[in-house]
């Protein structure tokens, strides 16, 4: 059994670690430690069983629900982790940045005049750099839209007029926010996508991974893909959400306990109360960091929640599956979200776990609310909602970049509950922050020197994204502090890292 050591900087740590959970044998506690300790932790990691299948007849063991997806895709009875198989993609989808590449190995393999599989399958979304004047990037977009002109792609979320994103009825934004709320995450189906952040969609019961541009290539001209099973490592979170936490504290509290790579080639199953409990977008923020654990997928099992959101996204008929309660897991973690409390990453890396309110001392120079993790409606509605129980101005700039058009509109639009009716934008103007700006990943991602908000200077930013690598935002010398939209809203009001109980009373 293989041993990993992780070092938990005082985070709480109401976490529990359950080793082989498979039917019938008794899960052992292995971690229970409370919040005031601080020490180094010793922390196993994920035990390997070997999960051949019962000869006996006398054990029945059952499938996760990335198994059974795999199963259907691969239209088997059964699969089992580590097996390879051929799976059936449902859904394609490719941006700016890797677009060209995999259009390129594309013909390269099938042929100038090859065509796509299915072109109602493949999702082209310009969304990475496109507010620039990098002819480069440009040029990129220009590839996409030949390549959806010469294969009649159906959904291809095109831009144009880059002047004002507005003018642009077909232009989506950020591709994870966008392929939910076009209808393209559907239960028990097979997404890929050339971004890492692809597993945003397991929030819909769906297996949903990132490839690289050489098997979007391939799966372009075949529709196919070889892929490897994955175990599966099921968490566990129970316990009624506090409103000063947001499911980016979840996935932050998981990421530093079980490291960036605790869930290598894993499938990252959620379960529990407290996933239940709940929305889509809070489920797509667990999601969307399953992969700086390494995880192959993130996954929750579609309920009521689910079918209410895609009511009015998709006609297309879908088929969820669960997971039978004699699956196999590798490992079982159970967390008490009760005993957590507002986390940050500190920088340089998503596991480097820290209490927001033992950075007090962190000075920020700028706080940054955007990108497919921390740019949804519901995040700013979060945001909104500190900065509105302060009468104060933010002591930093804080940009605000809108996921989608979509989330624009809503910023403008939808009410925050509680404010006499305001919206995000006029609380966001009173409090000092940044206009609104186009929505993309931009900054998120560093980009072309002229993005907008990219960190030019070798700043200490505070942001709800999803990556913290030297030099992830713009400067190489850079600091990222990740964390949810509430403890952005409260850092950005002290111009410091704080713990947004500090102005949630
Ligand atoms: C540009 C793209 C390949 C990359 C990814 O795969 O995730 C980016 O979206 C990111 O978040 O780092």
């Amino acid at each position: 059994m293989a041993t990993s050591s992780l070092i938990s900087s005082g985070a709480s740590l109401f976490f529990n670690k359950i080793s082989q959970k498979d039917a019938g044998v008794s899960p052992a506690q292995v971690i229970t430690t409370s919040i005031q300790q601080k020490k180094i932790l010793s922390v196993m990691a994920p035990q390997t069983s070997e999960r051949k299948p019962s000869t006996t007849g006398s054990v029945k063991t059952g499938m996760t629900m990335t198994e059974k997806i795999f199963a259907r895709a691969s239209e088997k009875s059964k699969v089992s982790p580590g097996e390879n198989v051929w799976v059936n993609v449902d859904v394609l989808m490719t941006h700016d940045v890797c677009g060209p590449g995999a259009i390129g190995v594309f013909k390269k393999e099938f042929g100038d005049n090859a065509k796509v599989w299915d072109s109602e399958k493949v999702v082209l979304i310009p969304d990475h750099y496109i507010f620039t004047s990098d002819e480069r990037a440009n040029r990129n977009v220009d590839i996409l839209r030949d390549f959806a002109n010469e294969q009649n792609i159906k959904y291809f979320y095109d831009i144009t007029d880059r002047g004002n994103f507005k003018a642009n009825p077909d232009y989506k934004g950020v591709c994870h926010i966008a392929l939910a709320q076009e209808g393209h995450c559907r239960p028990g189906e097979v997404l890929v996508g050339t971004d890492s952040h692809t597993c945003t969609a397991g929030a819909f019961g769906q297996f949903a991974t990132g490839i690289g541009n050489t098997d979007a290539g391939f799966a372009l001209g075949t529709g196919k893909l070889l892929l490897k099973v994955p175990p599966t490592l099921r968490f566990v979170l129970d316990g009624e959400m506090p409103d000063y936490l947001l499911a980016k504290d979840l996935i932050l509290q998981i990421i530093g306990e079980i490291s960036v790579s605790g869930a290598t080639y894993k499938a990252m199953e959620f379960v529990g109360s407290t996933v239940e409990s709940l929305s889509m977008e809070e489920r797509m923020t667990l999601c969307n960091m399953v992969v700086e654990a390494g995880g192959k997928n993130g996954i929750i099992q579609a309920d009521a929640t689910t079918f209410k959101y895609l009511e009015d996204k998709t006609s297309v008929p879908f088929e969820p599956v669960y997971s039978d309660t004699q699956a196999r897991y590798v490992a079982e973690y159970r967390i008490d979200v009760t005993k957590l409390e507002p986390l940050v990453a500190k920088p340089h890396s998503p596991d480097n776990r820290g209490l927001a309110r033992e950075c007090k001392d962190v000075k920020l120079d700028r706080v940054y609310i955007g990108s497919c993790t921390g740019g949804k409606t519901e995040d700013f509605l979060a945001a909104a909602k500190v900065l509105l129980a302060s009468d104060d101005k933010v002591k930093v700039p804080t940009f605000i970049v809108p996921a989608t058009q979509k989330v624009w509109m809503d910023l403008y639009t939808v009410p925050v509950p509680g404010s006499g009716g305001k919206t995000c934008s006029q609380i966001f103007e009173r409090a000092g922050c940044e206009p609104p700006n186009s929505p993309s990943c931009g900054a998120c991602v560093g980009g072309p020197l002229d993005i907008y908000a990219r960190m030019n200077e070798p700043q200490v930013c505070l942001s709800t994204t999803n990556r913290n690598f030297p030099g992830r935002m713009g400067n190489k010398e850079g600091q990222i502090y990740l964390a949810s939209p509430y403890t952005a809203a409260a850092s950005a009001l002290t111009g410091l890292v704080t713990d947004p109980r500090e102005f949630m009373h």
